[in-house]
């Protein structure tokens, strides 16, 4: 990597920080640039220097997440990775990985979670798949069962200064009981905002019921057939299964629209449930939320597992995990019953997907019978991880 100079940028750097980062997206014009700069003083801004030039970026959140159990731990939300083009491939993003994990690990961080842009990038650093995302879409009109109970009480638009107080009230409640959700425990409700701005640049809507509340935008259009509205919903979330209800009912019944869509839904999304014709949801799983252990034995000992089984794990990016684990994150001297790579570890960490299902793969090696079925049991979850927060 030559004189490639990897490190935290200081207070005078940040400002060039958005540039570099927005020319990787090739976004780099005055209005997308306003878009990011308010992110950079939340996150912990790391740089690639060639010389005296600002050539690759990243930064991470300091936020939580939700665990299995009721349990949550610190987590690094890692996002603006960037590496100017014309410097691409010659060890830029490898150098600031190195640089983040090792600045992860030095403040006692035990996770780190991304999304990738693009799905071969992250794995070669000791990230896994953990959460699946469901890019759901439903017919306008699509009917509910006929025995589904509905919160009655009304859902109302309200615009974005009434609505934030609630939705961020009702999501650190909601966030702390589903697993894989993330906490901002740091305050960057502004950057999650700014973040929801997505790039097609249309308005955030914000409709509220009082025991829940969906973000949404519309997509406008009309044919020579009449309107052909699409609702493109950002956040849902409802403490009660009735809520639950009432917010997609809202969503399908709406005028003008043909179809509801969420990218971010669980892969065991109960709407599903509700429909008189489960067909009518059209359904197509894509990765999700990456993780990585930054430290595995802290992570297992965050997850609050059982001690009868001892995993040897490889990590070449990070060896300072390599060795012997029971799963309760205690080092362990007897031999090992499994064997496995730190990011198929974290694929199965959430309960996004078994260890049974990685020994199918090849991925996990059972060196003792029974300990995969073991220690797979004592790794899966009630429901599907997901995450539909964006950092
Ligand atoms: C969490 C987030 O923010 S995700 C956003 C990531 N950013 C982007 O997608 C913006 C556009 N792309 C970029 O800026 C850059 O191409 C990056 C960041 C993806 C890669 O940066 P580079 O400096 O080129 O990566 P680097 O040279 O360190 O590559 C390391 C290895 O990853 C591989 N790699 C890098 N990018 C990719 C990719 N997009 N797809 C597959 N493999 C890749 C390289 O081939 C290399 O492999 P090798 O070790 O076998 O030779």
């Amino acid at each position: 990597m030559g004189n490639l100079e990897a490190r935290k940028l200081d207070a005078a750097e940040h400002e060039e920080f958005p540039a570099v980062f927005a020319a990787a997206f090739l976004e780099d014009s005055e209005e997308e640039l306003a878009r990011f700069r308010p992110i950079v003083p939340h996150v912990t801004a790391l740089g690639v220097f060639d010389g005296p030039e600002m050539i690759g970026t990243a930064g991470h959140h300091d936020l939580t997440i939700t665990l299995p159990g009721g349990r949550s731990s610190p987590v690094a939300g890692v996002t603006t990775v960037g590496v100017k083009p014309g410097h691409r491939r010659r060890g830029v993003l490898t150098a600031l990985m190195r640089e983040q994990l090792d600045q992860v690990r030095g403040s006692a961080v035990p996770l780190a979670v991304l999304y990738a842009s693009e799905g071969a990038i992250y794995g070669r650093f000791g990230y896994g798949v953990a959460t699946f995302e469901n890019h759901l879409a439903l017919p306008a009109g699509a009917r509910f069962r006929a025995d589904v109970e509905v919160d009655e009480r009304p859902v109302r638009e309200v615009d974005r200064d009434r609505a934030l107080p609630v939705v961020h009230e009702q999501h650190t409640r909601i966030a702390a009981t589903r697993v894989g959700w993330t906490g901002r425990g740091d305050g960057s409700w502004e950057a999650l905002e700014l973040m929801r701005q997505k790039r097609d640049g249309l308005r955030s809507r914000y409709a509220l019921h009082p025991d829940g509340h969906v973000i949404y935008r519309a997509v406008k259009k009309w044919t020579d057939r009449g309107p052909d509205y699409g609702l493109v919903v950002t956040h849902l979330m409802a403490e009660t299964p009735r809520a639950y209800a009432a917010l997609w009912r809202y969503l399908v019944e709406f005028d003008l629209v043909r179809e509801v869509a969420w990218k971010k839904a669980a892969v065991d999304e109960p709407i599903v449930h509700l429909l008189t014709d489960p067909r009518a949801a059209d359904q197509r799983v894509v990765d999700g939320l990456w993780l990585r252990l930054v430290d595995v034995p802290a992570a297992l000992a965050a997850r609050g597992l059982p001690d009868d089984v001892v995993v040897e794990v490889g990590d070449s990016f990070c060896p300072w995990n390599q060795g012997r684990w029971r799963l309760n994150g205690e080092p362990a001297t007897a031999p090992a019953q499994l064997s496995l790579d730190v990011a198929d570890l974290a694929a199965a960490y959430l309960g996004g997907t078994t260890l049974v299902q990685l020994a199918a793969a090849g991925r996990v090696r059972e060196l003792e019978p029974g300990a995969l079925a073991a220690a797979s049991r004592a790794l899966a979850t009630d429901r599907a991880p997901n995450c539909p927060d964006a950092f």
